[in-house]
């Protein structure tokens, strides 16, 4: 792995110019525009022909018929359904702790105000299906949209030559999944955001995705409601030399298989541990069977960085900003304020990030490319919105007319303070 030295600012211009280049790909850009306009015209006649192209896949109906979701349940392994239930009972317990409600308030006499939630209508999730098959993505997104309320869930994940992994489609039936569509990439996040003949048009597309989808979710903000850049995976590990290398190694590797462009990094207070991570990492990619991606995202995006003290290894990871950030440091939990910007923490060294991919509960869809610095991990709180109210006695009006008016004239807006005189006796 590329190993990086310098002073901590030399470094933090060296990370962000790294996270720049594989989040603002100008052919990925105009590639989804195309892609989006072109949905946007021809509707389903589109998304098949992208089917072919892309994925290589020729099929006439884009929605799975019910009977196959059926099938796909009452044939599944009992080890795999016991695997996919134990994770629902977690991340169902988890999302629980999210849920929240509204409240209403009386601050004054006569005065009433608050705040009410409402589910999401219609939600889209996007369920990556490129390179890997995701049941475990189906539970993250699909669980706390159920838990929030929404009624009208629906699916759309990348055709598959043989039809749709059985696994994928148990998952979805388990999980409370309303409809499957056959679409992936960006053609698909185009369907759910203006509609098609098949796919319903829906209110918020929330999922990861690689870059296509991720560049499609940002293209299309505005005209439907997005949860976050959740584009190819990342892994961020602080590290010193009480750390085994051949667990750093494999824990780095875990996310590199995910996608060409994924990200690997670690962040280090020991020369020693760096140059037997870079040795691990070379021959455990070896026995790789994904080892053609994960080789690509380690040599492309993969590297890592020595800094003088652990003060300087946090402070180069908040500029990283990490989808996942593991710390294997002694006492990990000691160091949760020095992290400002990461999607989630893994705390010491048995818990390595494929813990929480699929079984610890918390949710394992979290903003990449920097974007941690502002957004959260996928949560019950996606799938609702909220709306506030008001109600105010005549008496209480009375009392607090002449601020309201005071305001309005402040800004020239005449027509607002009449609005409040009018209902002045005087
Ligand atoms: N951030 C998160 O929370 C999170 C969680 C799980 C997975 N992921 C990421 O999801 C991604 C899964 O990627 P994937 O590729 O396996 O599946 P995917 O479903 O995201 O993408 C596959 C689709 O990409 C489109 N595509 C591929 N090459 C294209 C091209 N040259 N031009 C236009 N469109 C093209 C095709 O439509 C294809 O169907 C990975 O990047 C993984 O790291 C992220
Ligand atoms: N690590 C991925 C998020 O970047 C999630 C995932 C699903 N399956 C395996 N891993
Ligand atoms: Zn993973």
């Amino acid at each position: 792995m590329k190993i990086l030295t310098g002073t901590l600012t030399e470094l933090q211009q060296q990370v962000t110019t790294r996270q720049q280049t594989v989040a603002q790909n100008p052919a990925v850009q105009t590639t989804v525009q195309k892609i989006l306009a072109d949905v946007k015209l021809n509707g389903d006649k589109a998304l098949l022909a992208y089917n072919a192209t892309f994925d290589d896949v020729a099929i006439s109906d884009l929605r799975v018929p019910q009977a196959q979701i059926n099938a796909a349940m009452a044939d599944l392994s009992p080890k795999l359904l016991a695997a996919l239930t134990l994770a629902k009972k977690n991340i169902t317990s988890f999302h629980q702790l999210e849920m929240s409600q509204g409240f209403i308030d009386s601050p004054y006499p006569g005065v009433i105000r608050g705040q009410k939630l409402t589910p999401l209508a219609a939600v889209g999730l996007y369920v990556p299906g490129g390179t890997a098959a995701y049941p475990s993505t189906i539970l993250m997104t699909a669980i706390p949209a159920k838990l929030a309320g929404v009624k009208k869930i629906v699916m759309v994940t990348p055709p598959q030559a043989k039809g749709l992994n059985p696994a994928v489609l148990a998952a979805a039936k388990l999980a409370g999944v309303d409809e499957i569509y056959q679409v992936g990439g960006a053609q698909a996040i185009g369907a759910l955001t203006y509609g098609t003949e098949s796919i319903p048009k829906v209110d918020k597309i929330l999922g990861p995705g690689n870059r296509y989808v991720a560049e499609a979710k940002k293209q299309v903000f505005g005209d439907v409601a997005i949860d976050m850049i959740a584009g190819p995976s990342e892994i961020g590990i602080i590290a010193d030399d009480s750390a085994d290398p051949v667990r750093v190694a494999a824990d780095l590797l875990s996310q590199a298989e995910h996608d060409p462009n994924a990200r690997a990094m670690l962040v280090t207070t020991s020369p020693a541990l760096a140059d037997a991570v870079s040795k691990a990492v070379d021959s455990q990619l070896l026995s790789l069977p994904r080892k053609a991606i994960a080789q690509a995202a380690i040599t492309n995006q993969g590297f890592i960085a020595i800094v003088p003290d652990v003060a300087s290894a946090f402070c180069l990871m908040n500029t990283i900003a990490p989808e996942h950030l593991e710390i294997q440091l002694p006492n990990p939990i000691t160091y949760l304020n020095e992290i400002h910007n990461a999607g989630s923490v893994f705390l010491g060294e048995n818990a390595a990030e494929p813990v929480g991919d699929y079984v610890a509960g918390p949710n394992h869809v979290f903003p990449t490319a920097g974007s941690a610095r502002f957004f959260s991990p996928l949560g019950v709180y996606d799938f609702v919105k909220r709306t506030q109210f008001i109600q105010y006695s005549a008496a209480a009006l009375a009392t607090q007319a002449d601020a309201i008016v005071t305001l309005a004239q402040t800004e020239g807006l005449d027509g607002h303070a009449e609005a409040i005189l009018k209902r002045i006796t005087r």
